[in-house]
């Protein structure tokens, strides 16, 4: 469980990049962090891992303060940072070395994942992996070493498009009741089908912290024609009509959550979805 409570986070003296956020993430969920460049995803992610301090407020990982980094916060919780710089050192001294800090690593399930991504377990050395080849093997470690707290930043850039498929079959798998999975991006479409909840910063503060099923049921993604029904909260034009996105007033079957046009939706029209998901806790 990720606990923030009224956290505001800047670099120094400049503007907050975060300004009292509130979130509870609980395990047993996939959620994407979603935002703009620069709304701060990797700025939060590093405040959960311990890298950086709130100014203000208070963030509990399974009961621990991240910037304590206590040896049971460690082994519990693996980052995946977006730049991955690896050593220069093989992948046998890597696997030998870095498996120590997380006793629940699990060997073999490190080399399924490796196969899974097409990786050879034979790979020489690390620092001369393409940046795909890079990430599909921090992304198998990550997923091998079982924390229950598992954060990746961008974990799909630089990844092909079949490798994107089997990164979101990969990762579906391995989320047990026990743990909880935060992935932060840009591109919306790479976590279809993937994640089961959605955390959406916008403007310095937290915009929606929703999960999907409450989505759906609160919102509908429909072709319209050239007239926009009265309640649209977002329209693009698409080649038949427009795609929009409208408020589920009379509780209608669902529709399928299409991500990129809820975070355009909740990007335009702010202040309409912060009353349509009026979180417990924002
Ligand atoms: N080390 C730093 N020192 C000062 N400002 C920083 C630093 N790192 C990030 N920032 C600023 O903090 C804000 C949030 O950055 P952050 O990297 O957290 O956003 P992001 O949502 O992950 O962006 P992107 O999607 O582009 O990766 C930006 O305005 C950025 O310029």
């Amino acid at each position: 469980m990720i606990n923030l409570d009224n956290v505001t986070f800047r670099y120094g003296r400049k503007q907050p990049v975060l300004q009292e956020l509130s979130i509870q993430l609980k395990p047993g969920h996939i959620y994407g962090l979603l935002g703009s460049n620069g709304a701060g995803k990797s700025s939060l992610m590093r405040l959960m891992a311990g890298l950086l301090y709130p100014t203000d407020g208070h963030i509990r990982v399974n009961g621990r303060e991240p910037r304590r980094r206590e040896p049971a916060f460690l082994e519990d919780l693996f980052f995946l940072p977006e730049d991955i710089d690896l050593p220069a050192i093989t992948f046998a001294r890597y696997v030998a070395t870095m498996r120590a800090f997380y006793p629940r690593f699990n060997d073999e399930q490190f080399r399924a994942y490796l196969r899974a991504f097409q990786l050879p377990s034979t790979i020489g050395w690390l620092d001369e992996l393409s940046l795909g080849q890079r990430k599909k093997f921090i992304i198998s470690f990550g997923l091998a070493t079982n924390t229950s707290v598992l954060l990746m930043d961008e974990p799909t850039n630089g990844l092909d498009i079949p490798s994107k498929a089997q990164f979101r079959k990969v990762v579906s798998a391995a989320l047990l009741p026990d743990r909880l999975v935060v992935i932060s991006t840009h591109q919306v479409r790479d976590l279809d089908a993937l994640i089961d909840a959605v955390v959406l910063l916008n403007d310095h503060e937290l915009l929606l912290n929703a999960p999907l099923e409450q989505v759906s049921q609160r919102l509908r993604f429909e072709i319209s024609g050239r007239d926009l029904p009265a309640d649209v909260l977002y329209a693009e034009p698409s080649l038949r009509g427009h795609a929009i996105v409208r408020e589920n007033v009379d509780a209608a079957d669902d529709t399928p959550i299409d991500l990129e046009r809820l975070f355009n939706a909740a990007i335009s029209s702010p202040q309409r979805m912060k009353t349509l998901f009026p979180a417990q806790k924002r």
